[in-house]
C-alpha cells in the first residue's frame, strides 16, 4: 500500500529478475561471502532445523530461481513454514505468513513492530528523508502525519464531505466506459479506467482543485515514472555496488525535480485560492493540502516545506490509486467468471435502489454487495506483502530472535486461504459471509483472518475510504453494464503479476452491454 511508493516490499517485482540475473552471476562470489559472513556473526537463537537453517534463501538464489519474488517466497513457505529468513545481500528479511504469529507481532506486541527499516537512498529522495506516514519511523513525525491524515481526511465524517467529488468521478467513469465501448465494439479495459476514476477522486481531495483531463493525465504519468524509479535495484541489497549506479541516481534526481516542478504550482494555486476566497472557480471547499499548510509536527518548529508537501500529496495519491483499481479489476474478473454472482448482485441493486443511480448511502442496505467486496478482498488482496515492518528493540517471535536491523515482511495471501480458518478457501463465494456465517473482520483486533489492509498500529488508514470506493465503483459498474469475457466465452485467467500491486497477468479486457433504462 505503501511507500510513495507505498508498497515497499510488494514492489519487489518480477522486473528486477532481469537486472538480478545479469548481475547476480557476476557477483555470486561476493554475495556468497557477504551471506556467510553475516549469518555466522548474527548468532540467531533458533531451534534446530534443516540444513542451511535459519537462512533459507539469499539474493543469488532468488535471482537464479527466475521466479517472481512472491512465487519464490510461497515455495519457501510451503517448505519451511510460517516464519523463515532470507539473506538478501546485506539485508535480513524475516518472512511471516501465519495469522497467529502476525497477530502476536502486529497486534499483541504492536508497538514493538510498529517501525520501518532504513530506506535506500533513492527512496529517501522521494520520501524527503521519511517524511511520510508510510515511511516514517515509529515516533513523533509518524504520529503527527498519521493523526492529521486520519482525523482531517479519512474519518467517516470527513469522508462524507467528499460525496459530491465521488459522484462526479463516477459519472465521468461511466461515460468513459460508454465512450470506449462505443468506439471498440463494446470492449473496454478495466484496470486503466478504474485507475483513472480513483485517481480523479484522490486528486480532487488532495489539491482541492478541479483539473482538466490533460493535467490529470500528466500527473498520472509523473506518478508512474516515480514508481518505476523506485523499483528495487541490486544496489539496494548490496550498497557496496552503489558507485556503479550513479547514472540511475542522477535519473532519480531528475524525476524528483520534474515531480516538484509539476506539483508545486498546483500547491501555490491552492494557497492563492485559500487566501483569496472566490477568486478561483476551480477551487473546491476543502482539501488535504489545506490540512498540511498549517500542520504542526511534534518536535519541529516550522510546517512542511514545499518539497515535503509534494511528497505528502504524492503519498495520498499513490496509497489509494493502484490498490483500489487493482481490487476492481479482480472483482470484475470474478463477476465475469461467475455470472450467477453478477446476476444476484444486479438483482440486489435493482431491488434496493429501483430506477435511481446507486449512491454510497445505499450500500448499507446491500448485504450481497458487501459480501462480494469482502470476498474480493479476501481472495485477491491487492498487495501480497504488507509494507515492511521493523522492531524498535530486539525481540523474539515463536522462539526466533528478531533483531532490530531485520526487515519483517508479512506475506498476506496464505492467511486468507488457510483451510483451518476458511471453508473451501479456493472458491470465490460471497455467500460464505451471508448463509455460511463466516466472519471478515479486517482490523485483526480480535484475531487475524484476512488482512488486505495490514493490522495493528500501521494498519492502512485508508481502509474506510478504500472500501467506500470499491463498493461504489462495483455497484455502479454492474448497475450500468452487463460484464462478459472478451473474446466472448473465453475463460478468465486468474494468474497474478506483481507490479506496484498484484494485478492480473493478462490485463482484463471485458465486453460490456448497457443494461437499458429499466435497469437503472
Ligand atoms: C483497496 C485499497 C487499499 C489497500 C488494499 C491498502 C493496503 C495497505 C497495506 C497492506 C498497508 C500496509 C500496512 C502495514 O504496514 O502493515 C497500507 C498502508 C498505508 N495505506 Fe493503504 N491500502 C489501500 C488504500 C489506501 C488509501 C485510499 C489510502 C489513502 C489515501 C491509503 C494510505 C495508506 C498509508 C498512508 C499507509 C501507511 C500507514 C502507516 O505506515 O502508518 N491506502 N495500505
Amino acid at each position: 500500500m505503501a511507500s510513495l511508493s507505498i508498497l515497499t516490499s510488494a514492489s519487489l517485482s518480477s522486473s528486477y529478475h532481469l537486472i538480478f540475473t545479469l548481475l547476480a552471476f557476476l557477483l555470486s562470489g561476493l554475495i556468497f561471502l557477504l551471506t556467510h559472513h553475516k549469518s555466522k556473526s548474527r548468532k540467531l537463537n533458533l531451534p534446530p532445523g534443516p540444513p542451511g537453517w535459519p537462512i533459507v534463501g539469499n539474493l543469488f538464489q532468488v535471482a537464479r530461481s527466475g521466479k517472481p519474488f512472491f512465487e519464490y517466497v510461497n515455495e519457501l513457505r510451503l517448505k519451511y513454514g510460517p516464519i523463515f529468513t532470507l539473506k538478501m545481500g546485506t539485508r535480513t528479511m524475516i518472512i511471516l505468513s501465519d495469522a497467529k504469529l502476525i497477530h502476536e507481532a502486529l497486534v499483541e506486541k504492536g508497538q514493538v513492530y510498529a517501525t520501518r527499516p532504513p530506506e535506500n537512498p533513492t527512496r529517501n529522495i522521494f520520501s524527503c528523508n521519511k517524511f511520510t506516514v508510510n515511511a516514517s519511523v515509529y515516533g513523533p513525525v509518524w504520529r503527527s502525519l498519521r493523526r492529521n491524515m486520519v482525523q482531517n481526511m479519512l474519518s467517516s465524517s470527513r469522508l462524507k464531505e467528499f460525496r459530491g467529488v465521488r459522484n462526479n468521478a463516477m459519472e465521468k467513469f461511466i461515460n468513459r466506459l460508454k465512450a470506449e465501448a462505443e468506439a471498440n465494439n463494446g470492449v473496454v479495459w478495466v484496470l486503466k479506467n478504474a485507475r483513472f476514476a480513483v485517481f480523479c477522486i484522490l486528486l480532487a481531495m488532495c489539491f482541492g482543485l478541479e483539473m482538466d483531463e490533460e493535467t490529470v493525465e500528466k500527473m498520472d504519468q509523473i506518478m508512474k515514472t516515480v514508481l518505476i524509479t523506485l523499483d528495487p535495484r541490486i544496489d539496494d541489497y548490496l550498497p557496496i555496488l552503489s558507485p556503479f549506479f550513479s547514472k540511475q541516481r542522477k535519473k532519480a534526481l531528475e524525476v524528483r525535480k520534474k515531480q516538484i516542478e509539476f506539483i508545486v504550482p498546483l500547491i501555490e494555486q491552492r494557497k492563492r485560492a485559500i487566501e483569496n476566497p472566490g477568486s478561483d472557480h476551480s477551487a473546491t471547499s476543502f482539501s488535504y493540502l489545506d490540512t498540511l499548510f498549517d500542520l504542526k509536527v511534534e518536535g519541529r518548529k516550522s510546517g512542511p516545506t514545499s518539497a515535503e508537501l509534494v511528497t505528502l500529496c504524492s503519498e495520498f495519491l499513490n496509497g489509494g490509486t493502484d490498490t483500489t483499481a487493482t481490487a476492481i479489476e479482480w472483482g470484475i474478473a470474478q463477476l465475469i467468471a461467475n455470472p450467477q454472482i453478477q446476476h444476484q448482485l444486479f438483482d440486489e441493486i435493482t431491488q434496493r435502489v429501483g430506477n435511481k443511480r446507486v449512491d454510497e448511502k445505499d450500500v448499507e442496505k446491500m448485504p450481497y454487495l458487501q459480501a462480494v467486496v469482502k470476498e474480493l478482498l479476501r481472495k485477491h488482496p491487492p498487495t501480497h506483502f504488507s509494507l515492511t515492518h521493523a522492531v524498535i528493540e530486539p525481540t523474539t517471535l515463536a522462539g526466533y530472535d528478531i533483531p532490530m536491523e531485520a526487515n519483517v515482511e508479512i506475506y498476506l495471501p496464505p492467511i486468507a486461504e488457510d483451510p483451518k480458518v476458511w471453508s473451501n478457501p479456493e472458491k470465490f463465494d460471497p455467500d460464505r459471509f451471508i448463509s455460511g456465517g463466516e466472519d471478515a473482520d479486517m482490523t485483526g483486533v480480535s484475531g487475524v483472518r484476512m488482512m488486505p489492509f495490514g493490522v495493528g498500529r500501521r494498519i492502512c488508514p485508508g481502509l474506510g475510504m478504500a472500501t467506500v470506493h470499491v463498493h461504489l465503483m462495483l455497484a455502479r459498474m454492474v448497475q450500468e453494464f452487463e460484464w462478459e469475457a472478451y473474446p466472448l466465452g473465453k475463460k478468465v485467467d486468474f494468474t497474478g503479476k506483481m507490479e506496484f500491486t498484484v494485478v492480473m497477468k493478462e490485463t482484463l479486457r471485458a465486453k460490456i452491454k448497457a443494461r437499458g433504462e429499466e435497469g437503472k
